[in-house]
């Protein structure tokens, strides 16, 4: 992968797993900076991957030829105000934005009329390689900017890009947040478990074994729908179908559609306010 400096603005939990992806893929440690304001988050960065680290953007930022903007969106616009006034000017930097609910026009306007945004839309698995990041650019963007971002997310998953910006609020409800739907669901799995007799540690077990095999026939067998698989598991007449129907009857297809639908509308929403 191409080097370039990075620097990372906000060094919480996505910024982690990114940096964690980068280092693990053999990215210098010399070409990472992150920002934050806790030092004491700093220092675990420093310590754990050897990037350099700042309390100041703007010390950061100078120098960097690549900022990623990883504070929540609530925190955006007082962060990059700062940032833009110090900076003056962004001039040939390429920006990558992990928040949700900011748009390129909106960040743009934040930057001083910078337009070099690629924004990105990663999930927490990142931290371990097995991220899913959708990415969208305006065509205006350099191909050379898209390729560099694409490569960077690449290093700590899989990624798709999407042709149009509401694509990214997609993404968020598909991928973005969906690790935690999958965590509720095992949460609920373990609890029903636990209820059952096995203890807090046994419960965990057979519900995150089966979650992760689940998970990799899936991805070794590209070639059968989900379906199929699900199908293969329930015998006719059995325990599986019992299971299943419930689910049905309860409208789980509906339940997992509207929180799919209420994700998208609240990035939306975010939209209006930051
Ligand atoms: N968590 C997730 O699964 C995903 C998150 N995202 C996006 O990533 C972004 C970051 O989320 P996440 O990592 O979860 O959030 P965190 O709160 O964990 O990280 C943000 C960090 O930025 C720091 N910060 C706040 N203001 C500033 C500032 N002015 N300058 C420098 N650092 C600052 C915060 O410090 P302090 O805590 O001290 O305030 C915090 O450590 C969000 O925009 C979110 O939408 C995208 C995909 C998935
Ligand atoms: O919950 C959020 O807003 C962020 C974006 C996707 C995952 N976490």
């Amino acid at each position: 992968m191409e080097q370039r400096n990075i620097a990372f603005i906000g060094g919480g939990n996505m910024a982690r797993s990114l940096v964690s992806g980068l280092i693990h893929a053999g990215y210098p440690a010399a070409c990472i900076r992150v920002t934050d304001l806790d030092q004491d988050k700093l220092d675990a960065l420093q310590q754990e991957f050897g990037v350099q680290t700042f309390l100041d953007n703007f010390a950061a930022a100078d120098g960097a030829d690549v900022l990623v903007l990883a504070v929540k969106p609530q925190y955006m616009a007082e962060a990059l105000d700062e940032l833009t006034e110090r900076l003056g000017t962004y001039g040939e930097r390429l920006v990558i934005s992990i928040a949700a609910g900011i748009s390129v026009t909106r960040l743009s306007a934040l930057l001083g009329g910078h337009r070099r945004i690629v924004r990105c839309m990663p999930n927490t698995p990142a931290l371990i390689g097995l991220g899913m990041t959708g990415l969208f650019a305006d065509p205006s963007v350099p191909v050379a900017d898209c390729g560099f971002a694409e490569s960077m997310l690449q290093s700590v998953g899989k990624t798709v890009w999407v042709g149009t910006e509401s694509g990214i609020n997609s993404v968020i409800a598909a991928s973005g947040s969906a690790p935690a739907y999958f965590f509720l669901f095992m949460e609920a799995m373990a609890a029903e478990a636990q209820r059952m007799g096995f203890s807090a540690e046994q419960a965990r077990l057979l519900v995150q074994q089966t979650a992760l095999g689940a998970a990799q026939m899936v991805v070794d067998n590209p070639q059968l729908e989900l379906a199929t698989l699900r199908a293969q598991v329930t015998s006719k007449g059995g325990t599986t179908a019992e299971a299943i129907r419930s689910f049905e009857e309860q409208g789980l297809a509906n339940m997992v559609s509207t929180a799919m639908q209420a994700a998208v509308t609240r990035a939306e929403e975010m939209e209006t306010l930051f």
